[in-house]
């Protein structure tokens, strides 16, 4: 379970969340809220990617120093750099991390005639398939996809939603288009109440 308790988050002068408190119990969930409410910036609280916030964050009733050790964050706002190859991206994760090449994962979402593909040189479609196969390839308790399905192809979703049904991690997603996830257990949740 992931737990917010009195979350605090300020861009400059805008501010996302003000005591902000949720739980996001189930083994996999979608949340939902209409663009700019902050699901993205909540996801890189959770993932220890944005430190500047108030607020405690818990995994499993945990507080963690590293999160990221225990979450894997697949979304743009994680910036690769440009000039490597996705292969080499993907290496760096493998040393970082301590994981083997994914195979399997870059098999399933046919990656593999891009992988000596520049980072600058992906199309929207491809790079969306290197960030999700650099945070699945780690296996951590906690998973998080930033609208997994934006720019693939609907045979790359049908896998992907296959894949997804076989985890035993805990998964957050945020998804515009929520219906496909749903037939595989995906709980959807405001990220606010009413
Ligand atoms: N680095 C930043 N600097 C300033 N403001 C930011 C920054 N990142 C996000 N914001 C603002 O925070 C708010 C929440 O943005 P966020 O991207 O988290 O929303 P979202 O719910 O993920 O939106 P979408 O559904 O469009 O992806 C927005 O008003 C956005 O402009």
């Amino acid at each position: 379970m992931i737990s917010i308790k009195n979350l605090t988050k300020v861009f400059l002068r805008e501010s996302v969340f003000n005591n902000y408190c949720a739980d996001f119990q189930a083994q996999r969930v979608c949340i939902e809220a209409p663009n700019g409410l902050g699901k993205s910036t909540l996801f890189t609280l959770i993932a220890g990617i944005d430190r500047a916030f108030h607020g405690e964050i818990l995994l499993d009733g945990k507080h963690y120093n590293e999160p990221q050790s225990v979450v894997a964050l697949a979304s743009d706002a994680i910036v690769f750099p440009e000039f490597l190859t996705a292969r080499q991206v993907l290496s760096m994760t493998m040393k970082s991390w301590e994981c083997a090449m994914p195979e399997v994962l870059i098999s399933m979402l046919q990656f593999s005639a891009f992988l000596d593909t520049r980072v600058s040189a992906l199309s929207s479609g491809n790079l969306k398939k290197l960030q999700l196969i650099n945070a699945m390839m780690r296996n951590t308790p906690y998973l998080i996809l930033d609208e997994p399905s934006a720019a693939l192809d609907s045979k790359s979703v049908e896998r992907l939603v296959e894949y997804l049904g076989t985890t035993s991690n805990q998964t957050l997603m945020s998804c515009h288009d929520p219906d496909v996830f749903s037939k595989i257990g995906f709980e959807r949740q405001p990220l606010f109440v009413q």
